[in-house]
Formats: structure tokens, sequence, C-alpha cells
């Protein structure tokens, strides 16, 4: 085989930065570091291809980069490695250069490989909880947007200068077309699950399911709480891989380290259930936190300032708040809910799954993007459609219907979102509120968009003054911010504190135990516009 990976000379400039110093090597791609006069200054940028490969590896690798390219442009989540730029290098003059793809990313300041490589044996490594939370946000982000990650494993996982986890490398990242994506043979024998083995590979890979990164990432959180034991045993990845493969046909039984803490038992043996289609309805976002609980999952989750600079980057860190939770539809459900009792967790708070295993998050397509998923809540499209004669605009309509569509959240309705969006702006595309710094049908505070932006129109770009992608974009966050007052335990008044959410924060909102007084007016006008619109 050849080697793929491309050597770039020192002091190279590519998308405006300045190549320094090698970071790592992987099968495919190069990543180093660079610099650059704007922000961030301090990137790294991989680089995929194209020297040295045969036909064969050459297909491969041009499969490996549309993924990261296709999928890094889109992932816009705060435990998502942020890509800024991609480029293909136009350079004759480098051969081995000549037509690779370079994907400029923020840079991390190490791996949760490097992390285990460091760590005690049979003891967590710090902040274990935190950092699970972390990745199963992003997880949990990109199955609600119809994605596979395909390739978990420690070494995705990046840390950040600040110790926020964010999970990379979209190369084997595919997009759900129903039950399940392609991708090329290439998973990482530890982690893939034992029926990928057996999955016949054709034309266009093998068949990946939201429910191999499940097994992913119970194999993830045995190794960080275990200080990097694999869950089955064996001298090499092989053996391993013939051990999970001997216990999935049911000749071995599931031996969880002794090491492995007690309230995480439930939550790993779930992820490892050996039947892909129980394993499909473990509920990722039921592991998230909220606020008010107790025990072991820590985590950030995005929060939406409106006032002032209005960064919505800023996050709300909140730990030792809740145990690992397991939910699932049907019989998982009860098995968890026994498993937590007995283990003295509290049960999961939050809505009940979907029935078809997929997992709610922020931005639900659980088809490729541009074809509206069905929701995976069961709401049937026409609950909570806009009536007829009402005063929705007819171009509005649409981009109102498609954002509800993408969240499995029953409160998530058209109506709702257009109660929401009279309330904001009146409807009014041009809206501008210069001195609070909102724009837009749904009065965007820009800095706050571009962290949830959805290119609703697709047309190549996510503009908060364009009614499609304004609107699919706040139903993108109104989805989460539902989501999170549901995993904070909040059962009552959904729309409210949608509503209220929305003109403040989660946070905010959270605090308050309920609409915060300041907004109650605001709120009150939501659900008057709502109950007009029959919702
Ligand atoms: N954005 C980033 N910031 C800092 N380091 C990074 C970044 N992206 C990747 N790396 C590091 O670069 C190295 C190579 O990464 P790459 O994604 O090419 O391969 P890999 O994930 O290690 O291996 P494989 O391609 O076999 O999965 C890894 O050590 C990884 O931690």
């Amino acid at each position: 085989m050849g080697d793929p990976r491309c050597p770039v000379p020192p002091g190279y400039r590519v998308a405006g930065y300045r190549i320094g110093d090698q970071i790592g090597a992987g099968a495919w791609g190069s990543v180093y570091a660079a610099h650059g006069t704007g922000e961030p200054r301090e990137v790294a940028v991989k680089f995929l291809g194209p020297a040295r490969l045969s036909p064969g590896q050459r297909r491969t690798m041009a499969q490996i980069a549309r993924s990261e390219t296709r999928f890094s442009r889109r992932a816009d989540h705060p435990h998502l490695i942020r890509t800024l730029a991609v480029v293909t290098v136009d350079d004759p003059a480098h051969q081995e250069l000549d037509g690779a793809v370079a994907l400029v990313m923020e840079r991390a300041a190490r791996s949760l490989q490097d992390v285990l490589a460091a760590a005690r044996p049979r003891t967590a490594v710090p902040d274990a909880d935190r950092l699970l939370a972390e990745v199963c946000a992003g997880l949990t982000h990109m199955h609600a947007a119809g994605w596979v990650h395909g390739d978990l494993k420690p070494g995705n996982v990046l840390l950040m200068p600040d110790g926020t986890a964010k999970l990379a490398d979209f190369g084997l990242t595919a997009e759900l077309e129903g039950t399940h994506a392609y991708a090329p043979p290439l998973g990482s024998p530890d982690h893939v699950p034992p029926e990928w083995w057996s999955e016949r590979t054709g034309a266009r890979g093998v068949a990946l399911r939201p429910s191999a990164d499940v097994w992913a990432f119970g194999v993830l959180t045995h190794q960080l709480l275990t200080g990097g034991l694999h869950p089955f045993l064996g001298a090499t990845a092989r053996a391993r891989a013939l051990a999970a493969q001997a216990y999935a046909r049911g000749a071995a039984p599931l031996r969880l380290d002794d090491a492995l803490p007690q309230r995480w038992r439930p939550v790993v043996a779930a992820c490892l259930a050996a039947d892909r289609e129980e394993r499909a309805r473990v509920d990722l976002a039921a592991l998230l936190p909220p606020a008010g609980g107790r025990g072991g999952l820590g985590g950030r989750g995005g929060q939406r300032s409106r006032g002032g600079s209005g960064d919505r980057r800023a996050v709300a860190t909140r730990r030792g708040q809740r145990v690992g939770a397991v939910a699932g539809a049907g019989g998982l459900a009860a098995v968890a809910a026994v498993l937590l009792a007995l283990a003295g967790a509290p049960e999961p708070t939050s809505a009940p799954p979907a029935a078809d295993g997929s997992t709610p998050g922020p931005a639900v397509t659980a088809q490729p993007a541009g074809r509206p998923a069905v929701p995976s809540s069961g709401r049937p499209p026409s609950a909570g459609a806009i009536p007829a004669g009402s005063d929705v605009p007819a171009a509005l309509r649409g981009p109102i219907e498609d954002a509800a569509r993408r969240c499995p959240e029953p409160e998530i309705t058209p109506v709702l979102i257009a109660a929401v969006l009279k309330a904001e702006s009146g409807f009014d595309p041009q809206a501008a509120r210069p001195e609070s710094g909102e724009y837009g049908v749904a009065m965007w505070t820009p800095s706050v968009f571009n962290a949830w932006a959805q290119d609703g129109d697709h047309d190549g770009v996510k503009d908060y003054m364009d009614p499609a992608d304004a609107i699919v974009s706040m139903g993108n966050y109104v989805c989460w911010l539902d989501q999170q007052f549901k995993h904070r335990g909040f059962t009552a008044d959904l729309p409210a504190l949608v509503a209220a959410g929305y003109r403040t924060s989660d946070k905010t909102v959270a605090e308050a135990g309920g609409v915060p007084e300041r907004v109650r007016p605001h709120v009150t006008k939501v659900l008057g516009y709502l109950a007009e619109y029959g919702g």
C-alpha cells in the first residue's frame, strides 16, 4: 500500500495559514499546526491525499475527503470540531500536494487517546463524566441531524485547550438514508459493533447505523472509566473483536470490568447490547444532564445569550448533576429503569425516546439533508399545522413547517414556531432592533445565529435575514431548548418555557424555575397567538 499521507513542507501556505509542525498522521491524512492572521490564529490543517495512491485507494480517499468536507461544512455544535475552511490545493509545483484536500480546523490540545495513554490502570480519567456528557452531546446532535459518525474512538475525540471535548474526524461520517447510511469498510476494529464484521460490502461501502455509534460510545465509556480497559478481553484488536462477536452470538456473557463504576454499568451494558435493534433504542440524549439532578454526569450545553455581546458560544458547565440514564422504547426502557433504580439513580425525566430508535436533538433530519424527516416522536405531520385562514404569511409557511418537521419534540409544532415568530417580529423578514442587536424574521442576534445556523433553503449560504435560514435555524434552537428543559426536569408549560428561553436563554429560564417575570408579557403574547392558531 502506498503512503496516502501528504508531506507538507514547513512554511507552506494554504488558505491564508502558514503550515508549521506536524501534529500527527492517521491512516489517510496528515495534520499540521498552522498560524494565520484571522480568528482563531492557531489552527490545525488536515491534508487528505492524493500522494502515491493505488486506484482503489484513490477512490476510498476521495470518498473520505468528500465525507470530511461535506460533514465538516455542516457540523455546527459546541461539541463538534469546527472547520473554518476547506480548500483543494492547486499547486502543480508541489506534485505531492497538488489536488489534496486541506481542512482548516480549530486546533485542539490533545485527544482522548493521549489522555488514556497517560491514565492510571483501572482508574477513571480525570473529569470522565463531563467528557462523556460532551461526547454524548456531540453524538446526539449528529444523530439528530441524520448522520452517523462511523469512527467514534478515543483518538477521534479532541480536547480543546480549555478541556472541552469535541468529536472530530468525519471521514467515515455518513448521512442516513432511512435506517442506515453507507461508508467505506474502514472502521476501527476495537470500536465497530460485532455485526459490522458480517456486513456485506456493496458498491457504496458497508451499511452503517446510529447503533454502531452507540456501541462505540459504550466501548469508549468503558475505556474512559477504567483507565483504558476494553470491555472485551484479548491481547490484540482482532482477539477483542472475536470476543465481542462470541458475546453477540450468545457464546459468552458480557463481563464489564469491576473498576467500572456501578452507576455506569447499566449505561455501558445497554450501549453494548448484542442485538443492534435493542441498542438502537438507547436514548443517548437521556444521558445528557439536567439541572438540579444528582449523580455523575455533568456537561455543557450551548447557551443562547440575547443581550449585550450576545455571545451564545458561552457555555454553562454543570458538573456532578445527574447519573447516567438509559432509556429506550419498550423493553429496554423498563430494563433500564430497573437497573437505574438498582443503581440508586433517578429515572430519566426526559420525554420517551423515539420508538424507531432515533435520538432527539437540536436539528433532526433522520433523512438525507433537504428531505424532511418524519418526526420520530410519532407526531403526525399535520399535528399543530397552521390553519388555512390564519395571518401566517404564505411565504413563511414552508420554512415553518420544515423547521417543525425537523424536531421530534411534540411541542415544537408549526403553530408554536409561527406564534413565536409573530411575537418576535410580526413576521417581518426585515425586522431590526439595532439597540439589542436583533435582526430578521426570527430576531436573531448575529453571533448567536452563527452557532445555530442552518441553511434552510440549501443555497450554500446561512443568512439570518433570509427567512428560510432564520426560521429553520430557529426550529433547530427551540428544539434544543425544549429538550434542555425536559432534561432539566420541566414537564409542564413547555411552549411557554421555549418562548421564554428563546427571548432569554435556557439558563435564565432554568434559574427562574419557569418563565422569568420580565419576559412574561412576551410569553403571554406567544401563548395568545398559539391559542389563536388552535395550538
Ligand atoms: N483539529 C485538530 N487539532 C489538533 N490535533 C488534531 C486535530 N485533528 C486531528 N488531530 C490530531 O492529528 C492526528 C491525526 O489525525 P487524523 O484524524 O488524521 O487521524 P487519526 O484519527 O489519528 O487516525 P485514523 O485516520 O486512522 O482514524 C491525531 O493525533 C489527532 O489527534
